[in-house]
């Protein structure tokens, strides 16, 4: 056989001619390498970041339902916001929720304690930072993350709803990527309630005189926020934004199992061996 045609197997991957490699996988593995470079390549940053999803699921998996607390870390204890976000904690718990926070101090920390001092479940996903500061000391599960958007994927996918205290860039960031994924429909019913008003109402007044006024949203995108004042109120909001947003999952289920049931029946006989 003339060399051109050889075909060499290289796992999958059929390789011919100048694309045969001089050395096997399994003896490039084993060779030993003197530079660490390819710790910092795209290809291991994919695995390492592949890891925390798997990490992440497996340890939320079980959590059952959960609400997240999101507010600014640099909030003191002497805060009136903080101690409403201590009560946000105990009163999801009494309602059955655990609570997961960005497992950071200020408001997260005040969620966490509330929680855990209710006998609850208290949850921290932590992100790595430069000055880094550790989970606070009231999380019972606790992740650290090095990449924000995993993070971020784990906080929606294992909330049934967020309650969004007053704080910076971060909070807003969290924030707006979960009126993003409602808007968009990429999450349903989800309920996002603001506490306080008098440091969220600018905010809301500028979505609707700016971004409203201008049509870069819609009449219905600012109904996707409610704000409110007190622990008791934000709880009482999400409560009943799982609850009457589940009901609605649940009729609307109900609907398209009805729907299906009824074309099923309406159908020639002859057409269901040809689903
Ligand atoms: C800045 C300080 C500590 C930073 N530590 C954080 N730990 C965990 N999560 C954090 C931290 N900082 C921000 N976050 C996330 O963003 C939100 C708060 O950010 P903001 O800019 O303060 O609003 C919060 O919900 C976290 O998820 C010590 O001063």
């Amino acid at each position: 056989m003339k060399k051109e045609n050889h075909t060499y197997q290289s796992g999958p991957v059929i390789l011919r001619g100048s694309m045969i490699p001089a050395t096997t996988t399994d003896a490039r593995l084993l060779a030993t390498r003197q530079d660490a470079d390819w710790l910092h390549s795209d290809p291991w940053r994919v695995l390492r970041i592949q890891s925390e999803f798997v990490e992440g699921f497996g340890a939320l998996a079980e959590l059952g339902p959960a609400i997240s607390v999101f507010g600014s870390a640099r909030t003191q204890p002497e805060d009136p916001y903080y101690r409403e976000a201590e009560k946000i904690g105990r009163l999801l718990v009494e309602e059955g929720y655990a609570v997961i926070t960005g497992g950071g101090p200020g408001m997260m920390e005040a969620a966490n304690k509330g929680a855990r001092e209710a006998g609850g479940r208290s949850v921290g996903l932590g992100i790595e930072l430069p000055h880094e500061q550790g989970l606070n000391q009231w999380i019972d599960l606790g992740i650290n993350f090095r990449y924000f958007f995993a993070r971020k994927t784990m906080f929606m996918k294992y909330s049934y709803g967020y309650i969004v205290m007053p704080g910076g860039f971060g909070t807003l960031d969290e924030l707006f990527e979960a009126i993003t994924l409602v808007q968009t429909k990429k999450v349903q019913n989800f309920p996002i309630v603001l506490v306080g008003v008098k440091f969220w109402q600018p905010l809301l007044g500028w979505l609707k005189d700016t971004l409203l006024a201008k049509g870069t949203i819609s009449e219905p995108d600012l109904e996707l926020l409610k704000v409110v004042d007190t622990a008791q109120e934000a709880v009482e909001a999400i409560v009943e934004g799982v609850t009457s947003l589940s009901k609605a999952q649940a009729e609307a289920a109900a609907r398209a199992k009805l729907a299906a049931t009824n074309g099923k029946n309406n159908r020639h006989p002859e057409m269901s061996s040809h689903e």
